[in-house]
């Protein structure tokens, strides 16, 4: 079997120590292949972002396997690209420059950077708020920002974390359009948290449902609705079928606890 662009086996995570000891993550089984688009969906507090923040290399774990394309992961890396819910935008930089300072870190020359990050704010449909600082932004914006800056140094993989969990439902959709876009012309190898049902069977290749006390994997479905996907798709009779029987299997995981 090849090898997958993400490997995770049997991962324990806890927090604190002695008494103060929580287990977070039980033995955590999940390979994403190439180009695969995957949303962990599951209870508040079921430890999807826990787990997110450990490929993040942001959090270490107790034990198990974790691999990008087979080299361990040891602690953050340009491999990855990280968009959180909050903006994570810096305030005294525009739009461009935001970009651009991440490529700098990432050790490209000048004019490669104001190239990179203007092609990536064209991705995201922001050409014209190139100049424009975080505060001058909407909330949309400042994500459409965070997404282009995440790709421009072309991550092997985009890790999002509830990345459009603070938008209105009406640029929450656009924003999820655009994503759809993105990877289907990009195709990217993405691992998204989402509390929302909706959103994870419009973007995703499977959803995998995490189950509380302790976090770990309880089910996984694979979404198998045609790509392109379009707005339209949401009212069809199998996206509605999936969307309900994620719905349940969130439900039961959250109810079954185990010693
Ligand atoms: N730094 C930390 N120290 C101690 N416990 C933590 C820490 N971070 C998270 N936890 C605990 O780990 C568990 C999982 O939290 P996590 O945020 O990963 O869950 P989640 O599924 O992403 O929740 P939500 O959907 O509400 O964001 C929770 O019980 C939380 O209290």
């Amino acid at each position: 079997m090849s090898v997958p662009k993400l490997h995770i086996g049997g991962l324990h995570k806890s927090f604190g120590t002695g008494a103060r000891r929580t287990e977070v993550l039980r033995d955590i089984d999940l390979d994403l292949a190439d180009n695969e688009f995957v949303s962990l969906v599951g209870t508040s507090g079921c430890g999807k972002s826990t787990l997110l923040s450990i490929v993040a290399g942001l959090h270490r774990f107790d034990t198990g396997e974790l691999a990008i394309d087979g080299a361990p992961i040891l602690q953050p890396g340009l491999d990855r690209g990280v968009v959180f819910q909050s903006y994570t935008l810096l305030p005294w930089l525009t739009a461009q420059q935001n970009i651009e300072f991440a490529l700098k870190a990432a050790g490209y020359d000048r004019a490669a950077c104001r190239e990179i990050a203007r092609e990536h704010l064209e991705l995201v449909k922001l050409s014209h708020s190139a100049d424009r600082y975080p505060s001058e932004l909407s909330g949309g914006m400042k994500q459409r920002v965070a997404i282009a800056r995440a790709l421009s140094y072309r991550p092997k993989m985009l890790l999002m974390d509830e990345p459009f969990g603070a938008l209105d439902a009406l640029t929450r959709h656009q924003m999820q359009e655009l994503l759809t876009q993105i990877w289907e012309e990009h195709r990217l190898t993405v691992l998204f948290v989402t509390h929302d049902v909706e959103e994870a069977v419009y973007l995703s290749d499977r959803i995998v449902v995490m189950g509380i006390g302790p976090g770990r994997i309880i089910q996984s479905f694979d979404v198998g609705i045609p790509r392109p996907r379009r707005e339209e798709v949401m009212e069809t009779p199998a996206f509605m079928d999936l969307q309900r029987r994620v719905h349940k299997a969130i439900r039961e995981a959250a109810k079954a606890t185990v010693a």
